[in-house]
This record gives C-alpha cells, structure tokens and sequence, in this order.
C-alpha cells in the first residue's frame, strides 16, 4: 500500500486554488521550459547519489574532518560532472546556478574557485597557446587552480598590491616574490590546502619600471606529491605572465591597464545569480514556515493564527519575496551586457568595458547588501527556531554576507560607480546604461503615482542624485579643495547617488521585462503585484532622497502607502504558491523549517537527535567537571 505522503493541513490550504500556473513562473525562472527539465535531471543525478549525503550533520565534525569531507563529496561531484548526461558545461552551470552545488557541499566547496576563477582567468586573460596548454588540462582536473589576489596587508587597492614579479630578460623568466609578511597572499579560496597552480596577481617589473599588477600562472605544489614546492613560502620560480605583455623582452602596454581585472567583473557578474539565489532559499524557508506556524491570538477566543496573517510578518516576507524576482530579471540583463561587452572586447572594442564595470559593481554592491539584510529579516520572522544551525539561515547568511566583501567589498565598488556616473553625466557622453544621464529629463515635475509614474521618479532620484554630489565637489572645488580630498569629502553623496542609480537599474529590468515577457494574465497580474510592492516597499525605505529630487509631496507618500498594505493584503494568499514556483528540492533548503510537506515539528525533533550530545542522557563531561563544582560548596 503507497505510504500516505503527508501535508500539512495549512500548507495543503495554501496551496488549494492557486490562481496561476506554478510551473509558468518556474520556467521563467529557469529561462525555459527546457532549462526546468534539464535542471530537474541533473538535480535527480546529482541528489540521488548516497554518496553525496552526509553520514553526520557537517556541524559535529572537526575543522580537518569537514575540509575531508567536503574535499570528498567535491571530488566526487567532479567525476559526475564528466559523466554528465547533459554535458560538463551545462551541469556546471547548474550546479553554480542552481544553488545545488552548497545542496551537496554545505561548508563551501574546496574546488569552487578552480571553476569560478581561475578557468575564467585563463579563457579572459590567457593567450591562445596558454589557453590551448592550460585550460584542457583544467577542465579535465588533471590540476587544480585558484585566484590569489589579494594579501595579508591589501585586498581593495590592487595598485599597492606588493607581490613582485620581475622579469630577467637573460633567462626570459620572472621571479616572483613576497618581500613582506603583507605580502603574503592571504584569503584566495583553496590556496591553503587543495590548490596546486594559481594565477597570481603580481606587480610586473621590467628594466627596472612598474607596469602594474598582472596574472601569472604558478605552480604551487608537486603534482605527485602535493608537496609545496621549493620556496613557496616566500620565493616562488618560473611562473608564467598569463596574456604575456612581454614581447622580445620588451613590455608592450595593454589597450587598457584594467583588462587584467576583467575576471573580477565575471565573478561579480555570478555573484549577483547566487547571492539571489541564496535569498530564494531563505524566503522560502520563511515563507512555508509561517505559513504552518501559529502564535499568539489576532482576534480574541479565535484560534491561533498563522504567523503569514500578521500584517507585519507580511511586511517581512513579501518585499523579500519580490525582491527574487527583480534581483533575477536585474542579473539577467546583467549576464547578457557582460556577454555582449565580452564579445565586443574580444574583437577589440572597448566601448561597452566602463558600462559594464559601473553595472557590474552596481548590481553586485546592490544584490549582496539586499540580500545580506532580507536574509537576516527571514531568519528573524522564524523566530526561536530560525536562529537554529539546521534551520540553514546561518549559513546562507555566512554565504550572501561575504559577498559584501569579497570581489570588491561594497563600499568601494560603489565609489567606482559614483566615479563613472559623475564622468558620464559631466561629459555628457557614453553611458549606455545611464541614459537618463545625458541631457535633461523632460517632462513636467508633477508626481503620479502609477507605475510608469514611480519609474520616473526613480530617475529624478537617480539623476537628481548624480548632480547632488556634482554640486558637492564643485563646491569643495571652489573652496580650493584637491580632487582627491573633495571627492572623500563628498562620499556620502557619491555613495547615495550609486545606490539610486543601480535601484533604478533593478526597477526598470523588473518593470521592462514584465512589458516584454510573454506571461498569462494570472502570472503577470502576480508578477505585476509583486512588482509595484517592490518599487513602492524601496521608494518608501528611501523617501528622503525622492523627497530631495522630486515633487513628492507628503500626500503622495501617504497614497503610496496606502497602496502598499493594499498590496501586502493582495498578494499574501499566493506566498506559498510563489515559493513553490521557485521549485528548490528539500535537499538544496536543506532546512526542517522550509520543507514541502510542512512537516516542521517532527523535523526539528529529529535533527536535533542527531546531535551527539544526545545520544546518552549524561554527558562525560558532567563527572569531570560538573560533579566536582556541585559538590565544592563554593
Ligand atoms: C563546482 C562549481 C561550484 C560553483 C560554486 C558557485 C559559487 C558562486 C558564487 C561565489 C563566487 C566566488 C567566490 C568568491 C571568491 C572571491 C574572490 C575574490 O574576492 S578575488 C579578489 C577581489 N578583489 C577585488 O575585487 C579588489 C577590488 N579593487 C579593485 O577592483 C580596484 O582596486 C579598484 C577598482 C577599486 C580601484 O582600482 P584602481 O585604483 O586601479 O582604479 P581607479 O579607481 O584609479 O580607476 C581607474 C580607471 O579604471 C576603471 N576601472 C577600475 N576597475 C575596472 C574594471 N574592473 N574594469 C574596467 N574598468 C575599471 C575605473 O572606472 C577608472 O576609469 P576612468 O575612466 O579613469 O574613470
Ligand atoms: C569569503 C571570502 C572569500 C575570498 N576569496 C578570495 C579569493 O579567492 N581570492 C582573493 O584574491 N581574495 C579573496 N578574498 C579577499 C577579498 O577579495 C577582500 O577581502 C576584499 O577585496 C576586501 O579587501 P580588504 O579585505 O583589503 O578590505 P579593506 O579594503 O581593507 O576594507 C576595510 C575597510 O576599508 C574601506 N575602504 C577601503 N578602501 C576604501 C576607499 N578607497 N574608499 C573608502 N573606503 C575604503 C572599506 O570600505 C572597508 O570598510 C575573499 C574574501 C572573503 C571574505
């Protein structure tokens, strides 16, 4: 007799009547009906494999134990990416899109960087023999890379970066060295254990001249042995300079000095995909969660409510909700500039090159901030519960948190947007991702609060914004302030200005790709509603600089906030539809509070016997040490 499959009562009404089609909104998501099937098998073919499940929850394991084990279960996942039924590419892609990769290796996975990194260093940097010596031998991990950029004493400021690589004309080679302890690389993924090449950044020296930081392939480790190699620590022999500058013992200038940064700009490319994907997960959990949860009491003798009935638990979870959709049709317009500029550079134009590094540091800035902080308000919505280790919010908190940081840590990378808006709107010239900038925006000041009328307003900020800050640094300018000290002294507003401009971005790749999109009614009436409470949610959070570059007027923002609750109101009856269009398996939320069935009690209860202080009643220590203190009559 077929096990009755359970579904918890809650969870089953929430899903009864949904007025769309859920797989509608998957294929969406999955750019195809094709892509849905293809990710399905791969993930049937990667979560079905028993060896790719952990005996123990990876939390009770030793730092050296989980590196083991994660080190395992990668090796493993490569030999099924070889064997892929769908191609090595096309698996790869999914396990980087999908989330399903962190599904399998939930501490992070020891030969990330070899795919996300250091393959795209070669194919982006590496001359063609390089690549025709290197990238087989990569792809088919008959060796291992990693990036190693960054060092103990610099990560940001790639220009004071002091790993050294000098070229000796006689023996034509380069001696690389770290001439301090802030020298050393410091953080490049794999580079402690696993790694046995990488590219390095260096700066490259010859006849005496620095001509900034380049990539240089280094063999870190014996290939048989694993052994470092011969003064690896602080000496390293015969690297190679990836995309060789060096002609006949000459340094032949690259047609622009930041092109050896181009791998950056793909991985800030990919964050945005996964810090969203990330945020998926979490929202998700949070949503199915408060959907089976009840607290407390809404209307006194009733009986307890949902915890998704709470007007102010919808104010947590929708805007999240909504923001999935706009940070993923925002990273698709993302991917495909990067695509196009990739392809323009290869034949040597590199006009659309300042475009995609201000999109890029934008979009990535944006994403992993926005994630960071809706993560974290998914994980308080569930309460006790969600601060638990196997609830999964503290790690997918640890995953989008770092990518605050790393590939250009935010702050930073949205001064290089100001810095390219400021040129843009100043010069009057270029930007094809900020239009608005050239020329004035026309059109009458008067506010409407339709969408098409909230868009504008984006760009009023957005612009407004942009001039703001102009005014600043022409101000300290007049004052007889250096370039370089107005522009820190004008920081704040260069920072707001980015900040509105890549909102500006999200929002009309949400509310273009919704005009565009060949969707049903159902689905674009949801997607439609999720997109208004977007805007409106944001605009709401930033009033003051609509406020600032708008004739936004106190009345209007009471409409619009009307509109808002009208909208959280609306869409609450489809949350648990919405997520479950975001069709992830249990195995990749990897949470007892996210999953299908609902069934988050009995879930909970047997994660937590799993734990190894609950396989006996008393725990040695208690002899050892407790015993002793109960009887010292302290
Ligand atoms: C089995 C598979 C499993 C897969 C798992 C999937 C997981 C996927 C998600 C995780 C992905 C990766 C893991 C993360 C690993 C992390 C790696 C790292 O962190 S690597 C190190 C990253 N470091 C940085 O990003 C450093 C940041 N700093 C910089 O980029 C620079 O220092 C910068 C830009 C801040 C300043 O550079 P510089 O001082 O040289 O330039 P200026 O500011 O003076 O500007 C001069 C001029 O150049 C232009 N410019 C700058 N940068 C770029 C660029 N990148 N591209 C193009 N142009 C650039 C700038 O705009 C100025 O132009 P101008 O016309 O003069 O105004
Ligand atoms: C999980 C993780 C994985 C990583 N993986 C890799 C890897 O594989 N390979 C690799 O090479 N690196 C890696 N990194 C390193 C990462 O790239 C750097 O940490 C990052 O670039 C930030 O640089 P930093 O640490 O020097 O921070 P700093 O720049 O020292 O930041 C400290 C503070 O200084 C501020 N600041 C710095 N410059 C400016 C400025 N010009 N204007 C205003 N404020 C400024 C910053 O905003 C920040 O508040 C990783 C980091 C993490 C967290």
């Amino acid at each position: 007799m077929s096990k009755e499959i359970y579904e918890n009562p809650d969870l089953k009404k929430e899903r009864q009547n949904c007025p769309f089609n859920k797989e509608e909104i998957t294929h969406l998501l999955d750019g195809g009906k094709e892509k849905t099937i293809e990710r399905k098998q791969l993930e049937n073919y990667i979560l079905s494999d028993e060896q790719l499940k952990d005996a123990v929850p990876m939390e009770y394991l030793s730092h050296a134990d989980k590196y083991a084990e994660e080190l395992r279960k990668a090796c493993l996942l490569m030999h099924k990416l070889a064997d892929s039924p769908a191609g090595q590419v096309p698996t790869l892609r999914a396990l980087m899109g999908a989330g399903l990769g962190s599904a399998v290796l939930k501490e992070g996975n020891p030969l990330a960087l070899h795919y996300v990194m250091f393959i795209p260093a070669l194919m982006g940097q590496g001359t063609i023999d390089q690549q025709a010596k290197w990238l087989e031998k990569a792809y088919n991990l008959n060796m291992i890379g990693t990036y190693a950029q960054t060092e103990l004493g610099h990560g940001t400021f790639l220009r004071g970066l002091e790993t050294r690589a000098t070229y000796d004309p006689k023996t034509q080679e380069f001696i690389l060295e770290s001439p301090s302890l802030t020298a050393y690389k410091w953080w490049p993924g794999s580079l402690g254990k696993t790694a046995n090449y990488a590219v390095v950044m260096a700066q490259l020296y010859t006849k005496g001249k620095c001509e900034g930081t380049h990539p240089f392939m280094v063999q870190l480790r014996d290939e048989e042995t694993h052994e470092p190699l011969p003064g690896i620590v602080n000496m390293w022999l015969n690297p190679v300079c990836i995309s060789s500058y060096i002609h006949y013992g000459t340094y032949v200038k690259p047609t622009n000095s930041k092109l050896s940064y181009a791998t950056m700009v793909f991985v800030r490319v990919v964050v945005c995909q996964d810090v969203t994907t990330n945020l998926r997960k979490a929202v998700t959990i949070a949503t199915r969660y408060s959907c089976v949860r009840r607290q407390s009491e809404l209307k006194p003798g009733d009986r307890e409510p949902q915890v998704m009935d709470y007007q102010a638990q919808q104010n947590k979870l929708l805007p999240p909700l909504a923001a999935t959709f706009a940070f993923q049709l925002a990273a698709d317009h993302l991917w495909n500039l990067y695509h196009t500029a990739n392809n323009n550079i290869e034949q040597g134009d590199l006009e659309l090159l300042p475009d995609l590094h201000g999109l890029s540091c934008a979009l990535k800035a944006l994403c992993s901030s926005e994630a960071a902080n809706f993560v974290e308000v998914c994980r308080q919505s569930c309460g006790g519960h969600g601060y638990m280790s196997c609830s999964n919010f503290p790690r997918i908190y640890g995953q989008v948190t770092a990518a605050e940081t790393y590939e250009g840590e935010n702050t930073v990378l949205w001064l290089q947007v100001a810095r390219y808006l400021v040129k843009t709107r100043k010069e009057q010239s270029g930007g094809l991702s900020v239009k608005y900038l050239i020329g004035e925006e026309k059109g009458p000041k008067t506010v409407d609060t339709t969408l098409e009328g909230i868009v504008k307003l984006y760009r009023r900020a957005a612009v407004g914004l942009v001039d703001v800050a102009i005014a600043e640094l022409d101000k300290s300018g007049r004052k007889g302030e250096a370039p370089h000290d107005a522009w820190n002294h004008a920081a704040v507003y260069l920072i707001k200005a980015a900040q509105a401009h890549a909102r500006l971005f999200v929002v009309e790749s949400f509310v273009d790709s919704l005009k565009e999109g060949k969707l049903s009614a159902p689905v674009r009436t949801v997607l439609s509603q999720l997109c208004e409470l977007f805007i409106i949610y944001w605009l709401l959070e930033r009033s003051g600089d609509f406020f600032l570059c708008s004739n936004l007027t106190k009345q209007d923002l009471l409409l619009l906030n009307s509109k808002y609750v009208e909208l959280l109101a609306a869409i609450r009856p489809q949350a648990v539809n919405l997520v479950d269009s975001f069709d992830l398996r249990d195995e990749v939320l990897n949470s007892p509070l996210g999953c299908w069935d609902g069934n988050v009690y009995q879930r909970l209860f047997d994660e937590a016997a799993k734990s190894p202080l609950n396989q006996s009643n008393v725990h040695e220590s208690f002899h050892k040490y407790l015993k002793p203190l109960l009887k010292s009559n302290l």
